[in-house]
């Protein structure tokens, strides 16, 4: 009985999303008075051991270099063989685009209850009870898992990233084949010099408020003076301002970055579905009535071609 965490990797890095994982799941095997180990599949350039620190026990390691670019499928093959080897009985994945497609296919093959999105520690005194939220957001509920084995997958910034010292975890090479690929990716082309998206700590997000896209420097300015990503809302995308990779939304890309600036955005509920996971929110709007105020930490009531120039210099002040 142990508490299996899954690592999320890409390009040899592993994802900050996997690290709050690491968090959540040690901090429910001590709920649980059990051990948390973690599986990784693939290789990354980072010392495993030192994952240690985030009270992990033991890593799991399959070290096929196959799986770096491995389909949710095969992934969900490889920690399902995982789960039978350690004798796992609960399954933390980050609420990310591999834990959405490989949790509900790791759910099926062993017959698991599943709770996706959760966005605190399971409640253990009288079974075991996931909080997660629903309706984009706007709700919570609670859901009771009573199958043997328990999947969650957890919310992005709903737990934190915590260190325990300097643990070091013991590394278990396991020997883990990959399954056959029912699909190939043949090649992937990186958006070059841009922050991806759905991994940015911080975005700058602009609306039909920017009035065109030759307006559109406003936003690229302060994200390039910020380090942070650009996203848009669906009309900017939709009327070719921006390219659609880079809405955000119920129906576009959900973000939870550290900081989300929104600049001449609304706020309607599809828009706040896909990004009411940030950490903090600021808000700039000339409209004090806008619906985003209602969800931001900050908000600046003022043109954005008054406001945003002053941010950029404000900003480029402090850096100097
Ligand atoms: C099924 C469905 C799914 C949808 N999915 C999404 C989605 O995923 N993502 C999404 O974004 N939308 C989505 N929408 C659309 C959504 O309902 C809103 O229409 C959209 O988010 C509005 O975009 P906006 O805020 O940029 O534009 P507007 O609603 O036109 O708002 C512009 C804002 O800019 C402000 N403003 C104007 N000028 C200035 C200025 N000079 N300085 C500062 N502020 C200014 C205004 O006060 C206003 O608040 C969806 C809609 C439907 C029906």
């Amino acid at each position: 009985m142990s508490v299996l965490i899954y690592i999320d990797h890409t390009e040899g890095q592993i994802k900050k999303g996997s690290l709050e994982a690491l968090s959540y799941g040690a901090a429910l095997a001590r709920k649980l008075n059990t051990t948390a180990e973690a599986l990784l599949l693939g290789t990354v350039k980072e010392e495993l051991s030192t994952l240690g620190k985030y009270g992990i026990a033991k890593i799991h390691q399959a070290a096929d270099e196959s799986f770096n670019a491995a389909d949710a499928q095969v992934i969900a093959n490889a920690v399902s063989a995982a789960v039978s080897a350690s004798g796992a009985n609960v399954v933390i994945f980050s609420f990310n685009a591999t834990g959405v497609a490989v949790a509900p296919r790791l759910a099926a093959s062993l017959k698991a209850g599943l709770v996706a999105g959760a966005v605190a520690l399971p409640e253990t005194e009288n079974g075991f009870i996931v909080k997660k939220t629903v309706f984009s957001g706007k709700a919570s509920a609670k859901v009771k898992i009573n199958s043997a084995v328990k999947i969650i997958s957890l919310n992005a910034n709903s737990f934190g990233i915590h260190e325990m010292g300097d643990t070091t975890a013991e590394i278990n090479i396991v020997d883990i084949t990959p399954t056959e690929n029912k699909v190939k990716v043949l090649s992937t082309e990186l958006i070059k010099g841009e922050v991806p998206l759905a991994e940015a700590e911080i975005v700058v997000s602009g609306g039909r408020g920017l009035k065109g896209p030759e307006n559109w420097y406003l936003i690229s300015d302060l994200a390039h003076e910020l380090h942070g990503a650009i996203a848009c809302s669906r009309p900017v995308a939709d009327d070719g301002w921006r390219p659609h990779h880079e809405h955000v939304g119920q129906t576009g890309v959900q973000v939870a970055p550290n900081l989300y600036i929104a600049i001449g955005i609304s706020g309607a509920i599809q828009h706040l579905g896909g990004v009411n996971r940030s950490k903090t929110i600021v808000v700039i709007n000339k409209d004090a009535d806008a619906p985003f105020f209602k969800a931001a930490d900050y908000g600046i009531v003022g043109d954005a071609f008054e406001v945003v120039p002053k941010m950029i210099e404000a900003v480029k002040k402090l850096k100097g």
